[in-house]
C-alpha cells in the first residue's frame, strides 16, 4: 500500500504531460522508467496497481490517461477501453496482440502499436531449437543420463532426421520467415500456410493448415490467435499430420486444441511436440511431465537480454513519438 500511496502522491504533482499508465505486472515495471527527457508522465512507475484499483482511488485519471503500456495476458478489452476516455494510444511490448481489442480501438479512433520486428530472430530461433530438441530427443538425452549411475548400457531411443525434412510453417510473417531462412540451411523443403498466399514468397502455399499437415512431417505455429486461428490445429489435423510428426508452436497455446493433443502424443499418433506457450498459462497439463517425446518452455522465446534492452527502447520510442505528434515507430493499427 506504500508504494501505491506514493504512486498516487506522484500522480497527483501535477504536470501538463499526457499521462501514460503501465497495465502489467510488477515485475515488467522495467520497461518503462520516469526520466526527465520523457514528454509523458509515468503515473504508476513502479508500483503498479491494477487498472481497476488505480481508477478506483484516483477516478480523475479516468480523464486524463492518454496511453496505456499492456504487456501479454492483460487485457484490453471494450470494458477496459470504456473505463478511459481519454485513451489514445495503446502500446504493447509483446509481439502477439491478441490480449487487444483490435477492432473496438479501431472504432474508437484508438492508435495501437506493438514490438514490431524486434523478437522475430529469437522467436525462430526457439523454435529451430525446440524442433531439434524433439527430433534428436536432446533433453530427453540429458535426462536419461543424468539418470544413469557409471557404466550402465546407453540404450537411448533414436532420434530422428532434420535435415532434409517437409516443413509446414503456418504463418509466413516476420517470424515464419525467419523460420524458414534457418530451415533452409538444414535443406528443408520448406511449404506455408497463411490467410492469404504471399505474392513475394516462393515457397508452395496450402490454404488450409489440413493439406499442409497432409504432406509435411512438421508443422511450426508462427501465426496470430484470432478467431479464425484458434484451435487450427485440431485432432484432424494431427492425424493427418500422422505417427512420425512434429509440432512446434511458439504462436500462442491456444492455436492448438491441448487436450487433443495430449490424447495424440500419448497414444503415439504424433511424434512429439515443442512447446512454448500452452491454452492456459501459467498452467502446464502436469500429462505433459512424464511424456519424453514433448520439450517445454515457459513462453520464453522472446526473451533474451537483447530482446528485453530492445523492447524497452521501443515502447519508449514509441511513446515520444505519439505525444511529439508523429506516428509511432512500429504500428499495429
Ligand atoms: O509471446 C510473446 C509476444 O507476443 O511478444
Amino acid at each position: 500500500m506504500a508504494d501505491l500511496n506514493e504512486s498516487i502522491e506522484e500522480s497527483q504533482e501535477n504536470n501538463n504531460l499526457p499521462k501514460v499508465f503501465l497495465h502489467g505486472p510488477p515485475e515488467f515495471s522495467f520497461i518503462l522508467q520516469p526520466n526527465p527527457s520523457h514528454n509523458f508522465h509515468i503515473l504508476n512507475p513502479s508500483s503498479l496497481p491494477p487498472l481497476h484499483q488505480f481508477l478506483s482511488l484516483n477516478p480523475h485519471h479516468a480523464s486524463s490517461i492518454a496511453a496505456i503500456v499492456c504487456t501479454g495476458g492483460y487485457t484490453v478489452n471494450a470494458d477496459v477501453l470504456q473505463l478511459l476516455p481519454a485513451l489514445r494510444l495503446v502500446c504493447t511490448p509483446s509481439a502477439g496482440t491478441d490480449h487487444i481489442d483490435l477492432s473496438e480501438c479501431r472504432r474508437r479512433g484508438i492508435q495501437v502499436a506493438g514490438a514490431g520486428n524486434l523478437f522475430s530472430e529469437d522467436v525462430a530461433d526457439m523454435a529451430v531449437a525446440l524442433l531439434i530438441d524433439v527430433s534428436r530427443k536432446i533433453s530427453a538425452a540429458d535426462r536419461f543420463l543424468r539418470r544413469q549411475v557409471q557404466n550402465v548400457s546407453w540404450n537411448f531411443p533414436l532420434g530422428s532426421k532434420l535435415t532434409g525434412k517437409k516443413i509446414g510453417i503456418v504463418g509466413m510473417g516476420r517470424i515464419g520467415s525467419e523460420v524458414a531462412k534457418r530451415l533452409e540451411a538444414f535443406s528443408c523443403m520448406i511449404s506455408y500456410n497463411s490467410r492469404n498466399k504471399k505474392p513475394l514468397v516462393s515457397y508452395p502455399y496450402y490454404s488450409t493448415v489440413l493439406e499442409l499437415a497432409t504432406d509435411t512431417n512438421v508443422l511450426i505455429l508462427c501465426c496470430d490467435l484470432n478467431d479464425q486461428t484458434r484451435h487450427i490445429v485440431n485432432k484432424e489435423v494431427m492425424l493427418a499430420l500422422g505417427k512420425g510428426g512434429i509440432i512446434v508452436n511458439v504462436g500462442r497455446g491456444a492455436l492448438i486444441d491441448e487436450k487433443e493433443l495430449l490424447k495424440c502424443l500419448i497414444e503415439d499418433e504424433i511424434g512429439g511436440a515443442g512447446l512454448d506457450v500452452f491454452e492456459n498459462e501459467p498452467h502446464v497439463p502436469k500429462d505433459f511431465f512424464s511424456l519424453d517425446n514433448v520439450v517445454l518452455s515457459p513462453h520464453a522465446a522472446v526473451v533474451t537480454s537483447e530482446s528485453l534492452m530492445g523492447i524497452r527502447q521501443i515502447v519508449e520510442q514509441n511513446l515520444t513519438a505519439f505525444f511529439s505528434n508523429k506516428a509511432p515507430i512500429t504500428p499495429v493499427i
